[in-house]
């Protein structure tokens, strides 16, 4: 066996090792996820490297140079501390995805405040510049029948912004939906989940079908949720955990299963590409979204978190995932110099 294989995990198939209790999994995420790692044939944990990541931000944690968590950015976030930025959180995860654009071309970008942005912050600061316009982005009827000419001057810019339809018609469910069953306010929807995380979660995975972040893997269900989840982290962080933002059971929640974890993860050699899937992401190659390539690299990346999460438990410098997922993201906002980011192009991240 070769060193990588010796710290691979799961070691050999069936490994019985971390278990999970059903109260620690209440999404079912670890748990549907974790059958894919024991089938996994292109991506692989390797539990090593996890060790050293985990020793890695411990001691840059000693020395204080423990990354500052940076604070809900209000320069590219609307928010007015009412429900209507609560709606306006939900339109931005509705949209919350696939900001990468086709090989060797340009990214989508705007121009606001005198800045040039892309990718996620382009995203937040042209539906923020929107609203600053008098597009009332957080009234559910306005959303219901918004039509492409105005979704394309909200999100107008150098490029085009991929999936535009898929974006269009998202909006579209969050206005009708919301009025539908919340009488237009996404505030009464955190009121029925009784500010429960989980329960919210679950909430928006069954009245919303965008954000049913479900794949099938050999047949069976594989979870992720990564919009669901991500929509409450972003709920907590925009009220700062007061409010509207108050949850419970939000350490249950888990990694949110983006594209830049994956490359981060990849760049610490914690998860490890075939070499003909290594091939296709560094030559920028589309995987297709669905496919055992792209449920895998997802699973991994859900479960070296959580092995991360664990290894940091263990010797004492707990961190929950949402905190792992932010810093680890926070590291893929400088990654022009790691290997590339896998390009599926799908609406669920
Ligand atoms: N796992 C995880 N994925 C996240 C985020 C965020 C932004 N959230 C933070 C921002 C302000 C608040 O502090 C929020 O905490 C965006 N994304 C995803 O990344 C991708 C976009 O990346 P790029 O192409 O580089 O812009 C895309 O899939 C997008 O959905 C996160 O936090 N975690």
């Amino acid at each position: 066996m070769t060193m990588s294989e010796l710290t691979r995990w799961p070691a050999e198939e069936g490994d019985g090792s971390y278990t999970i209790q059903q109260t620690t999994d209440p999404l079912g995420i670890l748990t549907s996820t974790r059958a894919v790692i024991d089938l996994a044939k292109n991506v692989w944990i390797n539990t090593e490297h996890i060790e050293q990541l985990s020793k890695r931000w411990i001691q840059e944690d000693a020395q204080g140079q423990k990354p500052a968590m940076p604070l809900w950015d209000e320069r590219y976030h609307f928010s007015d501390g009412t429900g209507r930025t609560v709606n306006w959180l939900l339109l931005l995860d509705a949209l919350n995805f696939c900001f990468w654009a086709e090989k060797d071309q340009p990214r989508w970008a705007i121009e606001y405040q005198k800045q040039t942005l892309n990718g996620y912050w382009a995203e937040a600061a042209a539906l923020k510049r929107a609203v600053e316009e008098g597009l009332p982005l957080w009234d559910a009827e306005y959303l219901r029948t918004i039509s492409e000419e105005t979704m394309a001057h909200i999100f107008r810019g150098s490029g085009t912004i991929p999936l535009f339809e898929q974006r269009v018609q998202n909006a579209r469910e969050v206005g009708h939906v919301l009025l539908d069953r919340y009488a237009g306010q996404f505030t009464n929807a955190i009121e029925q989940a009784k500010r429960n995380a989980i329960n919210l979660v679950l909430l928006l995975e069954r009245d919303f079908p965008s954000f049913r972040d479900v794949a099938v893997y050999r047949g069976q269900p594989v979870r992720f949720l990564k919009r669901a989840q991500i929509t409450v982290a972003d709920i907590n962080g925009s009220f700062h955990g007061q409010g509207w933002g108050n949850f419970t059971k939000q350490d249950q929640l888990t990694i949110f299963a983006d594209y830049k974890l994956p490359q981060v993860l990849r760049e610490y050699n914690v998860l490890e590409y075939e070499v003909h899937l290594a091939q296709k992401v560094d030559n920028k190659e589309l995987i297709q979204a669905g496919s055992e390539e792209e449920i895998e690299i997802r699973a991994c990346t859900i479960w070296a978190c959580e092995l991360l999460r664990q290894s940091l438990q263990r010797q004492g410098h707990a961190m929950t995932a949402a905190e792992i997922d932010m810093r680890l993201w926070l590291l893929g906002q400088r990654s022009e110099e790691m290997r590339p980011y896998h390009r599926t192009r799908t609406m669920y991240y």
